[in-house]
C-alpha cells in the first residue's frame, strides 16, 4: 500500500512537537487497508485545491504546483523535522498517530529536498543523517505502489542493450575508446541500479563487456555509495558514458548538476533522465528539453508512456557536429540581435532559480 494511503498523512508538519525521543521511521504494514479507504474519500473531497488532482492517490503528482506554493518561500523554513516517538507497546491509536507523524517528517524531508540549493542539501543531511533512511523509507513505499520501477526501466535498458549489441555498434552501449562503458548515477539513493547492473555483470562476460556504475549520493547508504553533491562529483572529464539522474533532479539549482553530466560525458556519451510528470511545466516537457539543449545536449528521445514519470534521452555531440551547430548559432546570432540560448537561460535562473519554474517542486500536500 502506498504510504500516501496512510490515513493521517495530512498531520501538519509545524504543528508537530519536537521534543520526542529518537526518530524512528514507522513500518508502512503498520497500516490496515481500511485506513486508505478513508483517506481515498477524504482526498475527493480536497480535490479542487490540488494540482493534478485527478490523478490517482498514489501518484507523486498529489505534489502542488510551484504557483500553488508561491507564497512559500517568504515563510521562514524549519531548521529540524517533526519528531516521531517510538514505543514498541503501543495503542492503535497511538500507533496510528506515528503513522501520522512519520508522514509528516516524509513530507517535510522531501519538501526541503526540492526548496534548497544542493549545498544546503548535502549540509542539511550531514548534520540530520537519519532525515536520509526516514526520506527513502517513504519514497520506497510511494515507488512500490507504482506500476513500474523507473530505476528498472533504466537497468532493463543496459542489460538489453549490453546483451544484444557491441559497445559503440549501433544500440549497442556506448563506451571509451577501450569499449568500457561507465556509467554515473547521480542521485543513487541506495544504489539499486549499481546493484542490479551487478547481478547481471558474470551474463556479459561472453560479450567481454565491463560495466562500471559510479554511485553519488548525499549519504552513503552503502559501499556502492560515494557521498557527493551531485553539481560536482569527484570524476574526471569526459570520463563516463552514461549518466543518470532518476528522479534525482532535486535542489532548485539542479541545472547545475546538468552541467555537471555534460562536463562527465565523453562525446557521444549519453544523458538518462526520469522525472516525475507533474513536475514539468508542459505535458511534453518542451520547455525542460530546450533548457538541456542550450547546454549543448542533443535530444534523443521521450517516453511518456508511463503514468507517474517521464523518461528523456539526450547525446553529447561529438566536436565536429557540436562546432557545426554552434556557428550555425553564431551566425544567426550575428544578424538577430539577441542573447544565444544558453545566456537566456542563465539571466532567467539569476531572477528565479529554475527549482521554481522549469521543473515545479514535487511537494506532497498536507491533509
Ligand atoms: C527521489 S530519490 C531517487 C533515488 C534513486 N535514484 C531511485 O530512483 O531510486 C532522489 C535522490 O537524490 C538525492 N539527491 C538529491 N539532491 C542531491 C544532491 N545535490 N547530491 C546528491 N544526491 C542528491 C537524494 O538524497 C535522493 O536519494
Amino acid at each position: 500500500m502506498s504510504l500516501f494511503e496512510v490515513d493521517g498523512w495530512g498531520l501538519e508538519g509545524k504543528k508537530v512537537a519536537e521534543a520526542v525521543p529518537k526518530p524512528k521511521p514507522v513500518k508502512e504494514n503498520n497500516v490496515t487497508k481500511k485506513d486508505g479507504k478513508k483517506v481515498k474519500q477524504k482526498k475527493q473531497k480536497q480535490g479542487s485545491k490540488v494540482h493534478h488532482a485527478k490523478q490517482e492517490d498514489n501518484d507523486i503528482s498529489t505534489a502542488v504546483s510551484a504557483d500553488n506554493s508561491k507564497s512559500k518561500p517568504t515563510q521562514p523554513k524549519p531548521s529540524k523535522a517533526p519528531q516521531v516517538a517510538t514505543n514498541s507497546s503501543l495503542t492503535p491509536l497511538q500507533r496510528k498517530m506515528m503513522a501520522k507523524l512519520a508522514g509528516s517528517r516524509f513530507r517535510w524531508i522531501n519538501e526541503q529536498l526540492y526548496t534548497i540549493k544542493s549545498d544546503e542539501a548535502l549540509k542539511l543531511i550531514q548534520e540530520q543523517p537519519e532525515l536520509f533512511e526516514e526520506y527513502h523509507e517513504g519514497f520506497r513505499s510511494q515507488v512500490q505502489s507504482w506500476p513500474e520501477n523507473p530505476v528498472d526501466v533504466f537497468v532493463n535498458q543496459i542489460k538489453t542493450r549490453a546483451t544484444t549489441r557491441y559497445v559503440n555498434a549501433p544500440g549497442g552501449l556506448p563506451g571509451l575508446a577501450n569499449s568500457r562503458v561507465v556509467i554515473a548515477d547521480m542521485g543513487c539513493g541506495e544504489a539499486q541500479l549499481a546493484q542490479d547492473v551487478k547481478k547481471f555483470m558474470p551474463s556479459l562476460k561472453k560479450k567481454k563487456i565491463k560495466i562500471d556504475v559510479h554511485s553519488f549520493d548525499l549519504k552513503k547508504a552503502n559501499n556502492f555509495v560515494t557521498v557527493a553533491d551531485i553539481k560536482n562529483v569527484p570524476l574526471a572529464d569526459e570520463s563516463c558514458t552514461i549518466v543518470i539522474f532518476c528522479l534525482a533532479l532535486m535542489g532548485t539549482n539542479f541545472l547545475d548538476f546538468i552541467a555537471e553530466a555534460y562536463r562527465l560525458l565523453a562525446p557521444r556519451g549519453e544523458l538518462w533522465i526520469a522525472e516525475i510528470k507533474s513536475r514539468l511545466s508542459d505535458e511534453k516537457g518542451t520547455e525542460f528539453i530546450e533548457a538541456l539543449k542550450s547546454f549543448g545536449f542533443f535530444h534523443k528521445s521521450t517516453d511518456d508512456s508511463n503514468k507517474m514519470f517521464t523518461r528523456f534521452e539526450f547525446f553529447k555531440p561529438p566536436p565536429d557536429i557540436l562546432a557545426e551547430r554552434r556557428a550555425k548559432e553564431e551566425k544567426k546570432r550575428k544578424f538577430v540581435e539577441k542573447e544565444n540560448k544558453l545566456e537566456a537561460l542563465e539571466t532567467k535562473r539569476q531572477k528565479r532559480p529554475e527549482g521554481e519554474w522549469l521543473l515545479k517542486p514535487c511537494i506532497y500536500k498536507r491533509r
